[in-house]
């Protein structure tokens, strides 16, 4: 993907960055602030190429180096509210199918023990929050996924989460609801909590359930891995790349951006129950809408 094949909206005079934006990401390694420059072009040709050959993309060093600290005791302040499941899922987060063979994927159920502080117990003032609705970081952001435009989730609970993994906590193999998700590490641990991946092992149409099934068996030729250090940003393809958390020493933290192509992005009834432990009206009433990809989950 070359440069200068970024849409030329971006490619217009330099926005003002608002104090916060500038007081927290590393501009010079990622010139938000300067959507017409060559540096702005050459950062989201980087993003885009490493998820076209990858489905994952890192930005490491996203954050300053100065704000680590708050960032980090911004999230282990907030660890504490996090809903913690003990529960199975199989990689699609959907119910058993009985009349499936015993080895297939939809029946492969597999223990997971991480936590998620929800979007409504973040504050408004947080790190976190004024990040993922910040309208400059949101245009980079739909710049390096190709899209026009990305919406924050309709959701009140899901599309800003913290991902809470005391140590010993599991993170099974899964698919994402969404089709991407830009991840934040806030506390690295202190060993360990590789995020593994296949890059996409799905696609819409095509479930590939041979393929899911041979790493679900431990087969990990197609299977990466990528550590990230606190600060370090991620954007990952998670619809179609099963991904999983490998066990860590020390709490992991990793704060977890979802947008979405359209501005009513709803999780699933099941998926939100099991995994925050509450659904709310507006759940409900977006349960009769169905996606159209013949996709899973
Ligand atoms: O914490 C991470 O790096 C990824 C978490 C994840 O895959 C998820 O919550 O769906
Ligand atoms: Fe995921």
């Amino acid at each position: 993907m070359s440069p200068s094949s970024v849409r030329p909206e971006s490619g217009t005079a330099a926005t003002p960055v608002d104090d916060a934006l500038a007081d927290l990401i590393d501009l010079e390694r990622y010139p938000l602030d300067q959507p017409g420059s060559d540096a702005y072009r050459e950062a989201v040709a980087r993003v885009r190429s490493q998820l076209h050959d990858d489905g994952c993309a890192l930005l490491a060093r996203f954050i300053r180096e100065d704000r680590l600290a708050a960032l980090r005791e911004e999230s282990e302040a907030l660890s504490p509210q996090a809903f913690f499941s003990d529960n199975s899922v199989n990689p699609y987060v959907t119910p058993d199918d009985p009349d499936l063979p015993e080895d297939h994927p939809v029946r492969c159920f597999q223990h997971y023990t991480n936590g998620f502080v929800a979007k409504d117990l973040i504050p408004d003032q947080a790190i976190v929050k004024r990040l993922y609705r910040n309208a400059t970081f949101q245009r980079f952001i739909a710049d390096c996924l190709e899209e026009p435009v990305i919406h924050e989730f309709a959701d009140p609970i899901a599309g800003l989460v913290i991902n809470v993994m005391p140590e010993d906590t599991e993170l099974p193999w899964h698919f994402d609801t969404n089709e991407f998700i830009v991840s934040l590490m806030t506390r690295r641990p202190e060993s360990g909590g590789e995020f593994q991946y296949c890059p996409d092992i799905r696609r819409p149409g095509d479930e590939n359930f041979a393929g899911v099934q041979r790493v679900l068996e431990g087969d990990h030729d197609e299977v990466r891995s990528l550590t990230l250090n606190t600060g370090d940003l991620q954007l990952f393809k998670g619809r179609y790349s099963m991904h999983r958390v490998a066990a860590a020493k020390g709490q992991r933290l990793c704060t977890l951006l979802g947008y979405a192509k359209a501005p009513d992005m709803m999780g699933s009834l099941e998926h939100t129950r099991k995994i925050y432990g509450r659904v709310t009206q507006q759940h409900i009433d977006a349960d009769n809408q169905r996606r159209h990809d013949r996709l899973m989950g």
